[in-house]
């Protein structure tokens, strides 16, 4: 029986990629270096998933930045502004797409399906040349041949990329990114005509969008590029790899009955209902199925006794040497070796697999189907899960019962919006377009130093106290003197919105090295909700009051909602999420009660993930959206009219769940918007009527450059054609975290300026 790995990470195990890149970035390094460190990562990868025994292991999926990238690079798709020639692409162009920079901006990067990793997105039109321009893939497998391993090489299929682009600057937004595909197949077929003379035999496609709602016309396109694709691919296995969700049946049908693809890669975890499709829609004879069954996204040891039932039940369905046990999606989504992990506690350690481990793991699996089980390792795995299932730890009884009581109740704000807004101004007193910013302000060395020693007890609660409070005080005053409206402390106690959190909440557990890639050399450290979740103490009410003391202007509380703290961890996999999602909700309810009644008049409960949350597939919109909501209704629903509620969303893509965020029912909303070219506008351009306050970004934080007050002043008019003057806020699009303060200072000035100037202007055309 063989096994397969669909995807590994590629940061490393101390994220020595990251470092590798920034350091370059930073000219502290060459290139050399660079690639050095990445070619030392890769061969340690192969040799490891060689070690374990995997049969089919991947090449490829290593990226300097992102997997859609390195396609848009091989197909030589660079955008004009980039000013390349043509030849084989460097690391300048690669990364001035990927970061933009001095002079030309980024490409837009977006969430990749529902995961927390972002993608770079292609910008296609019919002008766009396409041509061979970066032999990445087969110089990977070159060199995982010359280390004696033979690997499988990863595409980007040819569909999902198109899919998953967008037409480029000045192309009609309705130009058929599908009719690029005779446009592109030629340069694939070099491709696969490359691999081949290098001694490939396999090669994968990954398709994930065929796991998305498709319609005919695109399910069509899957037909035809496979068919265009047959000649060139005649002599090579091809397994097409899908993953995050069941695969529809249309979609099932169609891509059974592709006769250039010899193997199937379904993901089983989140697919729970493709075992009874191929139960009923039967399976070709001949074709291999590879069956995702270790869980690609989190971090759980798998259940291998129920994995192996899965398997020889498919074993019956498939037939014996057509099953090849896999992991449900690229390794990529999760941590990546738990033998770093010195600190964390030995009872939930033997609960967990990282992406090492869940190597190991597909091996076990294989080797015990094809009878050569290994029974202590089994009986390890088994010792495990049963004392996670028993463990007391897991279990708050109170918790489970406040949660319980939840199901079938409703929780609303009693006043309307517009009675509430009515109530706060006479409170807070605003000017027509009040600024603000969404919470973070720079992460120094400095303070990330501060925040290490004080972890590692080399300095006194003390002294890092009086470090943060001297770090809030310097925001506060930068605010002051900028003259923004409403303040915030800047978040500069917090390593991560979400990890902040996760660290005092009962229920979680947090990991030292368990990093997993959010974008470029970006990483996050999902905590792991293992149990029932309580708030034991109050988490940010110190820092709120200590911020609100130093300012007579609104200082904002900060806190993350219930469904991003879910949706950006490694959640339990023993209850539903939502029941989860509730817990969460009722922690976070003690913490805005606390805030309130400690004199915060403005608290912000960031929603960042709610809509990266959304379900692939449209059928199960409404349930998600309905106990994503209502979670963080709760969080709110019992405070004061005079309380002003804020909620922030970091993506742009809401034109479809509008009317949830409308049901979200808070006071005010800042939302992304200028990186993805306004398309948030669009919805009220249409006609949706929004009465609450809303902050659509007025410029992109990802990107050092800093906009101009004519070019802020611009933005915001365009917003007043849309929205009445009355609800609209003048903000950033996102926290200012990741950013320097020589670009946020000359960035914010430019946003007052261009607030005061349109307040102006108003005020004169009255
Ligand atoms: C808004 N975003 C977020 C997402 N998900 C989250 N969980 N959080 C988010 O904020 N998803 C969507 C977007 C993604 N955006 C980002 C933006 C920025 C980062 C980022 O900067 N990540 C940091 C790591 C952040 C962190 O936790 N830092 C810690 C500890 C850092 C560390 O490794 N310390 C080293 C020494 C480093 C040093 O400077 O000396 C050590 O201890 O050895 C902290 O600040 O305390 C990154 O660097 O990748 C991610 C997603
Ligand atoms: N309050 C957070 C939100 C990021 S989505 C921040 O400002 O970083
Ligand atoms: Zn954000």
């Amino acid at each position: 029986m063989a096994s397969h790995i669909v995807g590994y990470p590629r940061m490393g195990p101390k994220r020595e990629l990251k470092f590798a890149l920034e350091s370059f970035w930073d000219g502290k390094s060459s290139a050399e270096d660079l690639e050095k460190v990445a070619t030392d990562l890769r061969a340690s990868i192969w040799k490891q998933m060689a070690d374990a025994g995997i049969k089919y292991i991947p090449s490829n999926t290593f990226s300097y930045y992102d997997q859609v990238l390195d396609t848009t690079a091989t197909l030589g798709a660079v955008p004009e502004r980039y000013s390349w020639t043509g030849g084989e692409i460097g690391l300048s162009t690669y990364f001035s797409m990927a970061r933009g920079n001095a002079t030309v901006p980024a490409m837009e990067m977006t969430k990749w399906f529902d995961t927390n990793y972002h993608f770079i997105v292609p910008e296609l039109g019919p002008n766009t040349k396409f041509s061979y321009s970066s032999h990445k893939a087969v110089n990977e497998y070159k060199e995982a041949k010359a280390l004696g391993v033979d690997t499988v090489p990863v595409l980007v299929g040819p569909v999902s990329y198109l899919l998953l682009s967008k037409p480029a600057k000045g192309v009609e937004k309705s130009f058929p990114l599908l009719s690029l595909l005779s446009s592109i197949l030629p340069v694939y077929k070099e491709v696969i005509a490359e691999l081949k003379a290098a001694g490939a035999t396999w090669i994968q496609f990954d398709e994930p969008t065929l796991v998305l709602d498709l319609d005919s016309h695109q399910l069509a396109a899957f037909s035809a590029a496979y068919t265009e694709l047959e000649s060139a691919l005649s002599g090579l296995n091809v397994l097409v790899e899908t993953y995050f969700a069941d695969i529809p049946s249309e979609s099932y049908k169609t891509l059974t009955s592709l006769n250039s693809v010899t193997a199937y890669g379904f993901d089983l975890i989140r697919g729970t209902k493709t075992l009874d499709l191929v139960k009923s829609a039967g399976f070709p004879s001949g074709k291999y199925f590879f069956a995702g069954v270790v869980d690609g996204r989190n971090i759980w040891a798998d259940d291998l006794a129920a994995s192996l039932s899965t398997l020889e039940a498919l074993e019956a369905l498939v037939g014996k040497d057509k099953l090849v046990v896999s992991t449900s999606c690229s390794l990529m989504h999760t941590a990546v070796d738990l033998v770093n992990e010195t600190k964390l506690d030995a009872e939930i350690k033997s609960w967990l697999a990282f992406a090492a481990q869940k190597v190991v793991e597909v091996n076990a699996l294989a080797k015990a189907l094809a009878g050569q089980k290994d029974e202590a390792y089994f009986a390890a795995n088994a010792a495990a899960q049963a004392s996670r299932r028993s463990s007391p730890r897991v279990t708050n009884e109170e918790v489970q019962k406040a949660a319980a009581a939840l199901k079938g109740s409703d929780h609303r704000r009693a006043t309307n919006v517009s009675a509430r807004l009515d109530a706060q101004q006479k409170k807070l007193n605003l000017p027509v377009l009040p600024t603000t910013t969404i919470g973070s302000f720079p992460q120094t060395v400095e303070l990330r130093r501060v925040r290490r020693e004080y972890k590692a007890k080399k300095i006194s609660e003390e002294e890092y106290i009086s470090a943060i409070k001297e770090e809030i005080s310097k925001v506060v005053k930068i605010q002051e003197e900028l003259d923004i409206d409403v303040l915030v402390h800047g978040e500069p106690e917090r390593n991560d919105m979400v990890e902040y959190f996760g660290e005092q909440l009962s229920g979680f557990a947090f990991t030292a090295n368990g990093w997993v890639q959010s974008y470029g050399s970006r990483c996050v450290k999902p905590p792991i909700i293992y149990g029932d979740v309580s708030r034991p103490n109050p988490m940010t009410v110190f820092w709120s009051k200590t911020a609100q003391s130093m300012t007579s202007r609104p200082m904002k509380g900060m806190l993350t909602g219930p469904v991003t703290i879910l949706n950006w961890s490694f959640v339990r996999n023993d209850q539903p999420r939502f029941e989860t999602c509730y817990q969460i909700a009722l922690a976070i309810k003690k913490e805005v009660e606390d805030l309130e009644a400690g004199g915060i008049q403005v608290i912000q409960i960031d929603e960042a993930a709610l809509r990266e949350g959304l379900p692939l597939r449209k059928a199960e919109h409404a349930f998600y959206l309905d106990w994503a909501v209502h979670s963080f209704r709760i969080t709110n629903s019992g405070v004061q009219d005079t309380t002003q509620i804020h909620t922030h969303m970091c993506y742009s893509n809401f034109n479809d769940i509008i009317h949830s965020i409308i049901n979200m029912d808070a006071d005010v909303i800042t939302i992304e918007n200028s990186r993805s070219d306004e398309k948030l506008l669009s919805v009220f351009r249409e006609g949706v009527k929004y009465g609450a306050g809303i902050g659509p970004g007025v410029y992109d934080i990802h990107s050092p450059r800093i906009p101009s007050t004519e070019e802020i002043a611009d933005r915001i008019n365009k917003m007043l054609a849309v929205l009445d003057t009355n609800i609209l806020w003048v903000n950033p699009d996102c926290g200012l975290k990741t950013r320097k303060y020589g670009e946020v200072k000359p960035a914010l000035t430019n946003m007052v300026s261009a607030a005061k100037l349109i307040r102006t202007q108003l005020a004169s055309a009255k």
